[in-house]
Formats: C-alpha cells, sequence, structure tokens
C-alpha cells in the first residue's frame, strides 16, 4: 500500500526551493512516506518593488503559515532569521535541524577578503546588523570602507558584484551553501568581526500544533543543541524588542577551550562539551557606537532555561543602553 504523501508549503524562490528540497528528502526517509512539494505564490513573489513596501520577509511567511492553519499543507519550512519571534499558539516549530554554517560572507570582486578592500570599496547590504558591525570594524581597524544598501534576491546581490557596481556583498553562508554557490565566496568573516543574525543558518520546520503524530516524526530532524542556540538568540531579539531589520547580532556556540584541543580529546565530541557561549550586538549603523556583550554557561537543558539566558544577556544590554542604538530600521 502507498501512504498518502506528505504536504511541504514552500516560497517558490531558489533559496526556499532548494531548502525545502533538502528536508522533504530527510523528512520522506525518517516517514518512510514520500513529501510532496506545494509551491505558495504570494504578492511579494510576484512583485519585488512592493516587497518593500508590504513588510519583507513578513508576507512570505504568513501565506505559508495560512497554507498550513487552512489545511492545504502539511508542513513548511522556514530560514530561521526570517522568522518573527512570536509564534502563534495554533503552530508549532516541530524541528531544529542541525544549522549550517552560521557566518556572513564576503563575495568581493578578484577575490579580494574584507582587509584587502581598496581605500573608498563599496560593499553592498541591505541589512543594519551588517552595516553596523562592518563600519564598527572598518573604524577599529583602520579600513576605508562604504557600505551601500542593496536588496534583492542572493543572484542580484551577486550579481552587482559581476556587474562591477559594487566591490563586494555581503550574504549568508548558508544560503549560499544551499543554492550551490558556496565556491563564490571570497572571504568568511569571522563571527568575532561580524555576528550574525540571531538564528541564521538554521531552519524551522513548522506544523500544526494539534498534529501531534506529525509533530512527533518531524521531531526526529530536531538537533538539541541547534534548538538551544536559537532559542536563546530569538529570545535575546524579542528581549530587545527589535524588529527582524533591526542592527541585532547573535550567536550561541560552543565557548573557546581554555586549551589547545590534542587528538582524540573527548572535548571534542559535542555531546561531552556542555558549554555554550551566547553573545549579543546592537549598533549604530555608522559603527559608531555598540554594545557587545557575552555570556557562558552549561547548554540549556529546557525550552526555559534557553529562553531565561537570552532574556538575562539582553537585560543586560538594555542596562548598558542597548535600547539607544537601536532606533534605526531597513527601509
Ligand atoms: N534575509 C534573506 C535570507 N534569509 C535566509 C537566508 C539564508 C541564510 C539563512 O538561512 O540563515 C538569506 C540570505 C542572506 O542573508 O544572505
Amino acid at each position: 500500500m502507498t501512504e498518502k504523501a506528505l504536504r511541504l508549503g514552500t516560497r517558490r524562490s531558489k533559496l526556499a526551493m532548494a531548502q525545502s528540497g533538502q528536508v522533504a528528502q530527510a523528512v520522506s526517509q525518517v516517514t518512510g512516506r514520500p513529501v510532496e512539494l506545494v509551491e505558495i505564490t504570494t504578492y511579494g513573489d510576484v512583485s519585488r518593488e512592493h516587497l518593500a513596501q508590504i513588510g519583507g520577509t513578513g508576507v512570505f511567511v504568513t501565506a505559508l503559515r495560512d497554507a498550513l492553519l487552512r489545511g492545504e499543507v502539511d508542513f513548511a519550512v522556514h530560514s530561521l532569521k526570517d522568522l518573527p519571534t512570536t509564534q502563534p499558539e495554533t503552530l508549532t516549530l516541530a524541528a531544529f535541524p542541525l544549522r549550517e554554517d552560521p557566518r556572513d560572507v564576503i563575495v568581493a570582486r578578484d577575490a579580494l577578503k574584507l582587509t584587502d578592500l581598496p581605500r573608498g570599496a563599496r560593499i553592498g547590504t541591505g541589512s543594519p546588523r551588517r552595516m553596523a558591525q562592518l563600519n564598527a570594524y572598518a573604524r577599529t581597524h583602520g579600513l576605508d570602507i562604504e557600505t551601500v544598501p542593496i536588496r534583492g534576491n542572493v543572484d542580484t546581490r551577486i550579481g552587482y558584484v559581476h556587474k562591477g557596481e559594487l566591490d563586494a556583498v555581503v550574504l549568508a553562508a548558508a544560503g549560499l551553501h544551499r543554492i550551490g554557490r558556496i565556491d563564490e565566496v571570497t572571504d568568511f568573516l569571522s563571527v568575532d568581526t561580524v555576528l550574525p543574525a540571531p538564528g541564521q543558518g538554521a531552519l524551522a520546520i513548522e506544523c500544526a500544533a494539534d498534529n501531534a503524530d506529525l509533530i512527533a516524526v518531524l521531531g526526529e530532524l530536531d538537533d538539541p543543541f541547534t534548538r538551544a542556540a536559537v532559542t536563546a538568540e530569538r529570545s535575546l531579539l524579542a528581549a530587545l524588542e527589535a524588529g527582524c531589520s533591526a542592527p541585532v547580532g547573535a550567536l550561541a556556540d560552543l565557548p573557546p577551550l581554555s586549551a589547545p584541543l590534542e587528538r582524540g580529546d573527548p572535548r571534542a565530541d559535542r555531546q561531552i562539551v556542555k558549554e555554550m557561549r551566547l553573545r549579543g550586538v546592537v549598533g549604530t549603523t555608522d559603527g559608531t557606537r555598540t554594545v557587545q556583550l557575552s555570556t557562558t554557561g552549561p547548554v540549556p537543558q529546557t525550552h526555559d532555561r534557553a529562553v531565561a539566558l537570552g532574556r538575562e544577556l539582553a537585560a543586560e544590554m538594555l542596562a548598558q543602553g542597548a535600547a539607544g542604538l537601536m532606533g534605526e530600521r531597513a527601509h
């Protein structure tokens, strides 16, 4: 007997199709059921011009969630960094699969790295978070660069470099990896230089909150460390009351080791490493003022502890004046 296919609702952008396809394969493997992609088209897909005005990625998330709530699809895959921090009660994030590389990267002309860019180099990014941190880095490291606001999908953005309109653009490693263009990266930016967006590099698999059977099978794709990390990062973002386009960077990862690793050292095993470091940053887009803090402790073992970790770091950031740096928004 052939089992009925599970329906995965997806946007039709190249990135969305790539990540939905990858998750579809994984889900089909754990469930033994075929997974069928159902393309959800929104006004935002039809008109890029209007997307800026109607509110960025929010429209896509809303359209996917409407399809889930109407029962037209069984589950959906989101780029976590594009997902609002408020979760509707009727829907559940059933799995956070193992996170992809969370770093931001540069695609530059002539294989240039960030520190090789010539005086006056123009770097394209529409993200106030990236602008703030790149400009702050430039100020403290004697780099003379200009951040230029751009928008559009990954192809469009890389196109600015190929056409010679910009010296470099900033993108997420994860997106390039998923669409098979990671080879075009000319510099992987250290997270000490640019902290990624909360949830960057992670996907979230969402389904109806009352579908216990589906939640259970999707849960097999969940990576507990990824879940703890992104929950803390998104809690930090929510506590800073920042919109998705605000200049907030956050990353929870393994803390640096106090001593170099030897071959066979058990600390290399993530199961044995029990510590997590959470870092957060906010700054003005011109890079003149930033508040960056970090905290290290045991990997939170429950949702509530991960949420508390993010809130605590946000509270410390607010106490150091973070709120005053968050007035700016992307256009
Ligand atoms: N805002 C666009 C977006 N949303 C998710 C990704 C891919 C990276 C990810 O999944 O975190 C990107 C592209 C980018 O920032 O370069």
